[in-house]
């Protein structure tokens, strides 16, 4: 099927209805990642077939896992209890995540392999993962810039390290994590303020043994090696971060109410629920419920009149992913809404500060960069009217489609087709909610 070159947003009069949010993109990676890494079978429930999840499915397979898809969402990975060499590049296209933790796994085993990605994952920084694994004994070795893909990784034979983190990163944690698990001694991770844990949730639902020490500022989070994994089951539960999607769309378009059932509402991933309701909104959850080790719960949002506010800096760990979309809902808000401390936004699939920055202003919106942030000084009435540059970046695209159905004019966003990345039934979704989002 080919992929239309643009997408535009059409102010809508209203959005009505309930939807289900896409499995967890972290999630997924692990799933597939540990179940590839353990003995015996994993069956995954809830799995999101977006293109990032799916290049880490076929990289299992290439490190010689049998990979089986049963139904929609639906697989069983039969792990070999570790990697072999793949016969190919393993190529990661878009997938941050995937390729760190990837890099993470390979690492503690015997073997080579070459990893790349599209373009944008080839300008990404790999060496805040590989000089760690480095420090473990892995070898990489870089056929361009230090740093950057493709790299080819020499692994096995590690020792454990204890990393210090000064910024927040799951996939750094993630990565050292599983190569700890095949490194010989304890390693550690200290991280400032805790980072998504799902990867060490899911290591203990595989039988490992993984420790973890509140700290007066963060925590500590550790694991001795020589630790089996044993397949297991996993139930993905909905993705916060695209939920955030229809629920931003509900805040902002008058008349709206929108349900998005089976969210996960891990406390490390819904810091941009909670700025939403110090924001003013009305959001409720409700059906708080335990699944797949994770509580999950049915949200809905309705439009609201938001309030700017100072987001607190440390929250945006558990936020990292949701500042585009913060960002367009706050230019509806009245006020300025101060985020600051995300530079890590900067080496997403896109600098997203920049093309959050580029594309509210280009919609009308007063904008403010800094080096580490940006601040949106919203109105409740948004231009909208512009053609938005997204360099292929997802979640810049998403974020402003959703503003162009509350805004006065159109919308239109470049390179659509990467939305499916994380998110591949976003159209549908919000055309089922009432949005006008069709082809440029
Ligand atoms: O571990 C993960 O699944 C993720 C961690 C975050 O990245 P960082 O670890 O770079 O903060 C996030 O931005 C990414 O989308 C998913
Ligand atoms: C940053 C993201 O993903 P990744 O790092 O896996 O490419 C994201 O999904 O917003």
């Amino acid at each position: 099927m080919t992929q239309p070159s643009h997408l535009t947003a059409r102010p809508a009069p209203s959005l009505n209805g309930t939807a289900r949010a896409p499995g967890d993109k972290s999630m997924s990676h692990r799933a597939l990642i540990l179940g590839a890494m353990a003995t015996g079978t994993t069956e995954i429930e809830g799995l999101l077939e977006g293109d990032d999840v799916l290049a880490t499915a076929r990289a299992v397979k290439a490190f010689g896992a049998t990979v089986e898809r049963l139904g929609v969402g639906q697989w069983r990975v039969t792990g070999q209890g570790g990697f072999r060499t793949p016969a190919d590049v393993i190529d990661c296209g878009n997938a941050g995540t995937g390729v760190r933790l990837l890099m993470g796994a390979a690492a503690g085993y015997p073997i080579t392999a070459t990893f790349d990605g599209d373009a944008s994952l080839r300008k990404r920084p790999m060496g805040r993962v590989t000089d760690h694994l480095e420090r473990m004994s892995a070898r990489f070795d870089w056929s361009g810039a230090r740093g950057l893909l493709p790299a080819d990784l020499t692994g096995g034979s590690l020792s454990a390290i204890d990393h210090v983190q000064t910024v927040a990163s799951a996939q750094v944690k993630s990565a050292i994590l599983l190569a700890g698990l095949n490194a010989v001694g304890i390693t550690t991770v200290t991280e400032p303020e805790p980072s998504r844990d799902h990867t060490e949730r899911m290591l203990r639902a595989f039988g490992a043994v993984v420790e973890v020490e509140t700290l007066d500022e963060g925590w500590r989070v550790s694991l001795t090696g020589g630790q089996a994994l044993t397949g297991t089951g996993v139930a993905v539960p909905g993705d916060p971060s695209s939920a955030a999607f229809p629920l931003a769309a509900a805040l902002i378009v008058p008349g709206s109410s929108v349900t998005v059932e089976g969210v996960m509402l891990n406390p490390l991933r819904t810091g941009l629920f909670q700025t939403w309701i110090d924001m003013g909104a009305d959001l409720t959850i409700t059906n708080r419920r335990s699944s797949g080790g994770e509580e999950v719960g049915d949200i809905t949002a309705r439009h609201s009149r938001l309030n700017g506010i100072v987001v607190p800096e440390d929250r945006a760990a558990s936020m990292i992913d949701e500042y585009p979309i913060l960002a367009a809902t706050a230019a509806f808000a009245d006020g300025a809404t101060v985020m600051r401390g995300i530079g890590e936004m900067r080496v997403k699939e896109s600098d997203r500060i920049a093309l959050m920055a580029a594309g509210l202003a280009a919609c009308g919106v007063a904008v403010e960069e800094e080096a580490e942030g940006f601040t949106v000084t919203g109105s409740n009435a948004v231009r909208g009217g512009a053609t938005v540059t997204t360099h292929g970046d997802h979640r810049i695209a998403m974020s402003h489609l959703i503003l162009g159905l509350a805004a006065e004019q159109a919308v239109t966003v470049d390179e659509p087709g990467m939305i499916a990345t994380s998110f591949p039934g976003f159209v549908a979704l919000m055309r089922g909610l009432g949005a006008d989002i069709a082809e440029a």
